[in-house]
């Protein structure tokens, strides 16, 4: 049965079976604040992180192997080398793309069924994610903001979206 807390350990936290847990990609962040806070989040989930960066190096984490960090196994990638072509490197093939969107034009996050094995992408803080980020079968989510502003912050908006993926997928808990 789940555990709270079980990623202090020095292990890394999987409460999902590796084959279905969700993937993250951060799409061109701009800011290492924001890098370090989707990686605490997956950290949270159990979920792998990519994260496509304007330029590594002065990202908070130096490296672009996979490495462990508090229990979450991450990426990270320099954009300027790459097309979104290049994204489908990183992701197993049965894996589905969501997309989060400010746009209203897209599907309402509390009207979705997220798919079994989600490839969750959040974009860019100033531009969002580009119209040309289009992979097959994708979907295109939005989460409805009751207050003045016209967007969440890229982090508060994977949450939000990653544990609405968990409370439908409950039963895939080890
Ligand atoms: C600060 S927002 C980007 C704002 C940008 N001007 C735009 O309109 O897309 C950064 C990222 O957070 C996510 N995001 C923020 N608010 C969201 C919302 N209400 N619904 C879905 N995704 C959201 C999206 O992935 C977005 O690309």
């Amino acid at each position: 049965m789940y555990q709270a807390n079980k990623f202090f350990s020095d292990k890394l936290y999987r409460p999902f079976p590796e084959e279905v847990a969700p993937i993250l990609i951060g799409w061109h962040l701009q800011t290492p604040q924001n890098a370090g806070s989707l990686l605490r989040l997956a950290a949270n989930v159990g979920c792998r992180l990519v994260l496509f960066v304007k330029n590594k190096e002065e990202a908070v984490f130096k490296t672009a192997k996979m490495k462990y960090v508090a229990g979450v196994a991450y990426e990270m990638v320099n954009w300027s080398f790459c097309r979104s072509e290049d994204l489908l490197q990183h992701i197993p093939p049965q894996y589905s793309f969501v997309a989060l969107e400010t746009a209203p034009g897209s599907t309402n996050l509390l009207n979705t069924q997220l798919p079994d094995k989600m490839a969750l992408m959040v974009g860019s803080e100033r531009s969002g994610i580009p119209d040309e980020v289009n992979f097959h079968g994708q979907m295109d989510v939005h989460i409805p903001m009751l207050g003045p502003v016209k967007s969440m912050n890229v982090s508060h908006a994977a949450a939000v979206c990653l544990f609405e993926w968990m409370r439908q997928h409950l039963h895939l808990i080890h």
